[in-house]
């Protein structure tokens, strides 16, 4: 695993507590000293601080630093890397074009999860290049499963689509949920109990609609009385284009992936 921040920990995580790698197996190197000392303790990883070494032996390897880092690791593994290693690349936009000619490997996926991955909750989309035998998709698949759901799509450009649905996904959630949390705040209640409503909102709601093949159209009626408290709501946001802007919004992580990959050409 290259780079051992948010995902790249979160991933070397669910990884080694799944059945499919022992303590000890995954090789974990990052060039923050920070995350190199916090885990230099952690027996399930073998912890590296020179990036020739850990690549050098590895048979899978996943990268997750940031876009605009990868120009420069790839570089600086490429002359150690042989042509039966496959890459794994949790990074946003990053194509696999860029990815086999600046490392020379063939075999290269290119996966989005999320941020739910550290909760076990996660779900990830991923591709492949054609060297990537089915063995070794489902290998893959297995690995990225142990942070949650996995779903395989055709081609890049749904990874992209994924980023800007599924891998950006939670900042929206999150956007929501702090607007109705300052709602709430306003309204008078305390922090705890603000954060209590919202919180199990979200929670409830989102377990309703899992538990049945009911549309969310349906569930919104079944909320809103006609001429109730729900509808007032959901008119108030139909009159300022809400849901038109959420599409946008999403659409726009989707461009901005597309951007990245091109950015890193
Ligand atoms: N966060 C998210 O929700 C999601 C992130 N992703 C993708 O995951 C990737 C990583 O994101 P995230 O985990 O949030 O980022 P972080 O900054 O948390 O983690 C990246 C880590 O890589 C380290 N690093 C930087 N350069 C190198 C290098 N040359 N060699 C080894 N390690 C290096 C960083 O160190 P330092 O801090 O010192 O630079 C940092 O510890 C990104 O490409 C992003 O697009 C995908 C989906 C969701
Ligand atoms: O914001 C980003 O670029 C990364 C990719 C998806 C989530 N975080």
């Amino acid at each position: 695993m290259i780079g051992a921040g948010n995902m790249g920990l979160t991933f070397a995580e669910g990884m080694v507590s799944s059945p499919y790698l022992k303590d000890g197996y995954l090789l974990v190197y990052d060039k923050s000293k920070d995350v190199v000392d916090a885990l230099s303790d952690d027996k399930r990883f073998r912890l590296y601080d020179n990036l020739e070494d850990a690549v050098k032996i590895a048979h899978i390897i996943f990268i997750a630093v940031k876009p605009h880092h990868c120009e420069a690791v790839f570089e600086e593994m490429k002359p150690h890397l042989n042509e039966q290693q496959i890459i794994v690349s949790l990074m946003a936009g990053v194509t696999l074009d860029f990815i086999t000619s600046a490392t020379g490997l063939k075999k290269a996926v290119r996966a989005m999860p999320n941020l739910p991955a550290k909760v076990s909750k996660g779900v990830t989309a991923f591709t492949e290049t054609s060297e990537v035998s089915k063995i070794e998709q489902v290998m893959i698949r297995n690995l990225l499963d142990s942070t949650g759901v996995t779903i395989h799509v055709e081609n890049e450009t749904f990874i992209n689509k994924s980023t800007g649905i599924s891998g950006s996904g939670p900042a929206y959630v999150f956007y929501f949920m702090q607007s109705m949390l300052e709602a709430a705040l306003k309204m008078g209640f305390s922090d705890y109990d603000s954060k209590v409503l919202v919180a199990n909102t979200f929670k409830g709601a989102i377990e309703l609609f899992n538990q049945s093949d009911i549309s969310l159209e349906k569930w919104i009626d079944r909320v809103a009385s006609k001429g109730g408290t729900t509808q007032a709501a959901i008119d108030s946001m139909e009159d300022n284009n809400v849901n038109q802007l959420i599409k946008e919004a999403a659409y726009a992580a989707f461009e901005r992936a597309v951007e990245l990959g091109k950015e890193n050409e």
